[in-house]
Formats: structure tokens, sequence, C-alpha cells
């Protein structure tokens, strides 16, 4: 492949929340990076020039565009050998019975190996780009993540699981060992110098991590600039909880605020059940939220109000949060995301719903934010990565058939139309090729 690559055809980028910038053009990518983006009468002036020689064209066809690569800003790789299983219990109980024995078993390297291949595979098959995953408490196992990562050339950020309060399946480390062994991580996974792959510091959540682990590991963050990730407020059990075993705080947030892990290189799962404080207090830090609908919902956990977080100057993206989820797609994140704020708005909270728009700003642009690497990825600008998912909304065999009937008028209607079908119809058939700093990572399962 010529290293300098031009995509002609229709493109679509969200600029904002709101606003989707929906053309005709082209995108030139230089060595992973975009170095030129253009209308296609200024392609077909560098084209009369001459200025194209030595360029590999990729020349989209009517019923294909082009769109930023999909981020997935929550999930826990260990977990999908139990996707669409035991979705029966609350939080607290499904975690006991059904997520810590199967996390127990990634300290066998082998079966860690075997399960990471098939997550960061089907991840990419559905055009996940950047994932932001959870691995499991074994330094050993979490590391094959990572190199699953690394094989099949994802963007990512890892982060070894901790955790130090009991549990019944002796699913826990000493806070010494701990601290250990996440050092030994972050510095293995940096030796790696990898440039698409991450660590994150990851306290599971106050119910498994005391205030002094998880300050220590505020600690590690800072000295090595890394992300935090962690989950807050998910189900009311949990809340109760954490605000009994912690008592001198008066909310879950400020148990986090005390252990400093609030800043702006923090994202925290789920944040269903908030209070208006604890949300002007993350936004106060600059934390950010990774939405997990299809979680909240498969276990039961609430209705998260996501207009209300985004209305408090919070950066949320999306997550599939495998297995609470039961899809390992962002696509069905936006869609559970829509469906979640349109319940919101029947039961009566005004402008609860998101718009379609919206959904596909959280899925790419508002992940990218969430995750500290807008200025990488999220968008086609000039100087970003080209992290990008060429789509077939028509696809033979897919799920989206073609009518001869439209009332669609000027260009963008048509882009528009295009781009709302894949989003509430489309599937990983609709993704054809799949970039990751220029280069096609999509290959068959
Ligand atoms: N959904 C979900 N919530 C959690 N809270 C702490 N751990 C988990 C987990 O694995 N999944
Ligand atoms: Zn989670």
């Amino acid at each position: 492949m010529a290293s300098e690559t031009i995509y002609s055809g229709l493109i679509a980028t969200s600029t904002s929340l709101t606003q989707i910038n929906i053309f005709n053009g082209f995108i030139t990518v230089e060595n992973g990076k975009i170095k030129q983006i253009g209308t296609t009468s200024e392609l077909n002036q560098l084209r009369h020039s001459n200025r194209l020689n030595g360029y590999n064209i990729v020349q989209l066809h009517p019923g294909q565009f082009l769109m930023p690569g999909l981020v997935d800003c929550h999930t826990h790789a260990p977990q999908f050998p139990n996707i669409g299983l035991g979705l029966d219990r609350p939080l607290l109980e499904w975690l006991d019975k059904y997520t810590f024995p199967l996390e127990k078993k990634y300290s066998d390297t082998q079966f860690a190996a075997e399960v990471y291949n098939k997550v960061v595979r089907r991840l990419l098959n559905n055009g996940t780009t950047t994932a932001c995953y959870f691995g499991s408490l074994s330094l050993e196992g979490t590391l094959e993540l990572v190199q699953s990562v690394i094989a099949h050339r994802q963007r990512a950020l890892v982060g070894k699981v901790s955790m130090n309060r009991h549990n019944d399946a002796g699913y826990y480390n000493t806070t010494e060992t701990e601290i250990k062994e996440v050092e030994i991580f972050v510095r293995k996974v940096l030796e790696a110098k990898n440039d698409l792959v991450q660590p994150a510091i990851t306290p599971r959540f106050a119910v498994s991590c005391d205030e002094e682990l998880m300050t220590y590991l505020s600690k590690i963050a800072q000295k090595y600039d890394c992300m935090i990730q962690s989950h807050i407020s998910e189900n009311k059990g949990e809340i109760q909880y954490v605000l009994e075993t912690n008592p001198d705080s008066q909310s879950y947030s400020e148990v986090y605020d005390k252990s400093n892990i609030l800043n702006n290189k923090c994202i925290m799962a789920h944040a269903v059940h908030l209070s208006s404080q604890e949300m002007a207090l993350l936004s106060r830090r600059g934390v950010s939220v990774a939405h997990c609908a299809a979680s909240n919902t498969r276990l039961m956990s609430g209705l998260c109000p996501l207009r209300r977080i985004l209305a408090s100057g919070i950066n949320v993206g999306l997550g599939t949060d495998v297995s609470g989820g039961d899809s390992a797609s962002i696509l069905d994140a936006m869609r559970r995301a829509m469906d979640v704020s349109q319940h919101l708005q029947l039961q009566g909270q005004a402008d609860a719903a998101i718009s379609w728009r919206e959904a596909f700003y959280l899925a790419t642009l508002g992940g990218a934010k969430a995750l500290s690497l807008a200025d990488k990825i999220g968008s086609f600008e000039v100087g970003k990565e080209f992290d990008a998912l060429l789509i077939n909304v028509y696809k033979d065999g897919g799920p989206i058939d073609c009518h001869d009937y439209s009332v669609d008028t000027t260009e963008t209607e048509v882009g528009e139309s295009m781009l709302q079908k894949f989003i509430y119809l489309g599937d990983d058939r609709n993704i054809e090729k799949v970039y990751i700093k220029g280069v096609e990572v999509k290959h068959s399962l």
C-alpha cells in the first residue's frame, strides 16, 4: 500500500454534540495521519494538475460513506465468555455469582490469550477502533490482553483491575501486592512502546477498593500520567454499601474525591444515580462518564439521566460494559442510549431524549474526549490520526434494503439519510473496512 492514500466520496464527521458535517469530498492520509480534507471540486483540481500521481486512491461508491471509528469507553474483556448469560440478578449478586468466578480464571494465561484474541477481533469487526478495557485482577492475564490488542493493531487503554476488599470468591489482593503489580503493569505496557496502547489505572469500584488503595493508585496515575477508570453510582444497593463502609463521606463521589482519583484523566462508568451536587463535583474535577445503557437495563440498575449529565458539562462517551451489557457493538450502545433517553422523556422529563446526531457524537468525538484522545481521534480533522470506518449502507445480504423511494433532494439530505439508516439499522455486515492510524485492520472472524 502506498504510504499516501486519498479516500474520495461521502464523508460524515461530528463537529459538536449536535452538529454533523456530511459532504462529498476527500481525505488525504499520510503515515496514518490526516494531511488534507477537501471538497470534490478541490479534488478535481488536484487531479487536473497531476498532483495525485503516486497516491493510492480509494474511490467510494454511491451507498458507501466514511466515518470516524467507534469508541467503546467501557468494557470488560474477561467477561466475554458470559455475554448474554446470567442477567437475572442485581449488580452485587451478579458480580459474586457469575463475574468474579469467571474473572478468576485469567491467571491461566493460555485461557486469557484465547479469549482476548476473540474479544479484540469481535470489537474490530464491529467497528470499535478504540476500546477502554477492564482486564482482570491477574497481572499476567491482563498483559495477554495488551498482547492481543497490539497483535490486532487496535487502539486501546487497558487496565489491570485493582481490588483489595474481601469478597466470597476470594478474588482480591493485599494492598501491597496490588500497588506493586499495578506499577509493574504500567511499566510493562509503557515499555512495549506501542503508540496505540496505553495503561489505565483501574480501581474496580469503592465496594472492592478501600481509600488507602485508591489513594496509592491515584499517585501511580499521577506519576505515569495515566487515565483512571472505575464505576460510580450504578445501582442503589451498591451506593448504600459504599456509604455504609465509608461513613465519613456524604456521597459516593466524595469517597472517590477523598482518594484523589477525580480529575480530568478519570472516566467513570454508569453514573445512573448521581445527585445534582455530585454531577457538579464531577464536572468541576473534569471527570468523564461512560454511559452504559445496555448494562443499566439488563442488570436493572436504572435509567441514567444522560441529558442532565451532559447539561452539567460532563464529557460523555458510550460503553458496551460487557457482560453486564449484552452486546459488543457501539452501534447497539447508540440505540440503547437513544431508547433509554426517550423512555425518560416519555416519563415526563422534558428534553431528555437524545437524537441520532447526538448518539453519533457520543460514539465518536464524545468518546474520544472522554478518554483524553480528542487531539488524535474522534473526528476527521487535519493532523488527527485516521481511525475510520468504510460503511456500505446497502450491502448485499446486509440488514438494510435499498428502496426506489426518497424525499431527499440535496447531497446533504442523501448523506444524512444514509447515516441515519446505518445508525438505526446497521450492523457489522455494513462495516466493510476498518482503519486504525491508516492501516486496514478488519479481517474476517
Ligand atoms: N456492570 C458492572 N459494574 C461493576 N461494578 C464493579 N464491577 C463491575 C462490573 O464488572 N460490571
Ligand atoms: Zn463495567
